[in-house]
């Protein structure tokens, strides 16, 4: 499969990683966190904001006290419910993880040698996930393969872009790189993703890898691959 593009950019959940990885260590490790995270930063600006944030969308009182939060918390991570305010809190928490070496990412093993090949060939790489900036920066840096930073021009999450589902999304994140969304090719587990993506004039290609949750999608009229080694793409002139 052949396509040419200025920018690649990379959902990372059942796309570049495991979702098995994501929401077992990463969440195991968030899980027990979560209150003392929230009751240790009540002064940051961001926690205060995503509790608030919490509490409106998960139908609790303005004033209802932080186990009533951290419970709402909780069940959107047992359903891996992808709302923003816990994306933010995990993200701080999963930074300071990392930062104590005690996570490390998951990438599949077809991932990284294509990542370099493709930055290689002059292709801008970019992440856009539903995990905070705060967290995909770092899981690009503590990574098996090495610091792969170097590789990823730029980061967007659901605070910077929008949601992964709507089409103006994908709109902002090509102005704010300065290309046409046809310059952009972007890969991805979830067909909802790819329709938002592939409605802003993006290139697609959906990533259907065995044993991730949504191997059984309908993925429609969009292009499929199981592995990046399937993905042959080259640099616009
Ligand atoms: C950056 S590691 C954490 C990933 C995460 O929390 C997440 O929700 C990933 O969702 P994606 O949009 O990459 O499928
Ligand atoms: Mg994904």
């Amino acid at each position: 499969m052949t396509h040419t593009a200025r920018v690649v950019v990379l959902d990372i959940e059942g796309t570049t990683s495991a979702a098995g990885f994501v929401q077992g260590d990463l969440y195991d490790y968030a899980r027990p966190r979560l209150r003392s995270w929230i009751a240790d930063h009540a002064d940051d600006p961001a926690i205060v904001s995503a509790v608030a944030d919490t509490r409106a969308e998960g139908g609790l009182a303005d004033d209802a006290d932080l186990d009533a939060v951290v419970a709402v918390l909780h069940g959107w991570m047992d359903t891996d419910v992808k709302a923003t305010p816990l994306k933010t809190i995990q993200g701080q928490l999963w930074a300071a993880g990392f930062a104590a070496g005690e996570l490390r990412s998951h990438f599949f093993a077809d991932v990284v040698p294509r990542l370099r090949e493709w930055h290689e060939r002059g292709l801008r790489l970019v992440s856009f996930s539903s995990g905070s900036i705060a967290s995909q920066v770092p899981w690009y840096r503590h990574a098996d393969a090495g610091d792969l930073t170097p590789l990823i021009e730029d980061y967007f999450d659901t605070v910077k872009a929008g949601s992964k589902r709507e089409v103006s999304s994908y709109e902002k994140i090509a102005s704010a790189l300065g290309v046409a969304g046809d310059d952009t090719l972007f890969l991805t587990d979830l067909p909802a993703e790819l329709d938002a993506a592939a409605a802003a004039g993006w290139q697609v290609i959906g990533v259907r890898r065995e044993g991730e949750p949504n191997y059984a999608a309908d993925f429609g009229d969009h292009p499929v691959v199981s592995s990046f080694d399937e993905v042959d793409v080259r640099a616009r002139a």
